[in-house]
């Protein structure tokens, strides 16, 4: 089943201590962001992908897509102050669309069985998210104390793509602007609606790399993909 997919790259990485957007941070030589890109544009399920970024990176985001070209980036958009944001103006350049994905761009590793599994259910559920159950034990912590420890078995840890019907995630996104309801997803965004959102199990090589030791651990994940390959 054919699906467009918004890519978002709009971010400082405040938390990856760069100095500049960890997009164009390298793993192995090639940007971070082009490792993502790269996902969607071998999947032959994937009619285009929306990229968002920042107004100021224009031409380094240029130069990365003559260097590296994406036939299947058909739109450039300009993202906002939050991620919600970002994703509002990505929902805006999609034209006629049945299912779409919203990506982290900071999000490399995804694999192409996993996307078309979560594709398949947000077809038939409306609205689909990847995920993991969580492996550690998770306490409630209040003034450096202890208050609870969260039943794990039903925690899982929320990952992108997450997929949707358009018509739903456009609805979600246009009533959280309307509520000035912010959410750290979008599937958390369908479930104000009051609607539910299906997991996918996908695995835990489909880190975000958010920190610095993320990178030594990409550095890792990339080596065991190829040797398994
Ligand atoms: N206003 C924003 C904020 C985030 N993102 C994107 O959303 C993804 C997930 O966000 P996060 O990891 O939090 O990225 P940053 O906001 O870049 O990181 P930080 O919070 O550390 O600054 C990233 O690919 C990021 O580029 C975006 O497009 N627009
Ligand atoms: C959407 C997300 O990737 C789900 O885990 C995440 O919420 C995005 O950014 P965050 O700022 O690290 O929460």
């Amino acid at each position: 089943m054919q699906y467009d997919v918004i890519v978002l790259a709009a971010g400082q990485g405040k938390r990856m201590k760069a100095g500049r957007n960890k997009q164009f941070l390298l793993i192995r030589n090639v940007p971070l962001l082009v490792h993502t890109l790269n996902i969607f544009e071998t999947d032959h399920t994937c009619n285009s992908i929306i990229l968002v970024i920042n107004d100021q990176e224009l031409e380094d985001i240029t130069s990365l897509l003559e260097q590296y070209p994406m036939r299947k980036v058909t739109a450039v958009v300009s993202g906002g102050q939050e991620r919600q944001h970002s994703v509002y103006n990505g929902l805006k350049a999609i034209k006629l669309s049945n299912v779409v994905l919203i990506h982290d761009g900071a999000r490399p590793f995804v694999k192409h069985h996993h996307i078309h599994k979560l594709v398949e259910e947000a077809a038939v559920k409306e609205a689909a998210t990847l995920g993991v159950p969580v492996k550690e034990t998770i306490k409630k912590v209040e003034n450096n104390i202890v208050v609870e420890t969260i039943e794990r078995s039903s925690l899982w840890s929320i990952q992108t793509p997450q997929a949707f019907l358009s018509s739903t995630i456009q609805r979600a996104h246009n009533v959280a602007k309307e509520n000035g309801y912010l959410g750290t997803d979008d599937a958390s965004l369908v479930e104000q609606l009051g609607q539910e959102v299906a997991i996918v199990q996908g695995d835990y090589d489909n880190i975000k790399l958010t920190t610095p030791e993320d990178l030594i651990y990409a550095e890792a994940i990339l080596t065991k993909l190829e040797q398994n390959n």
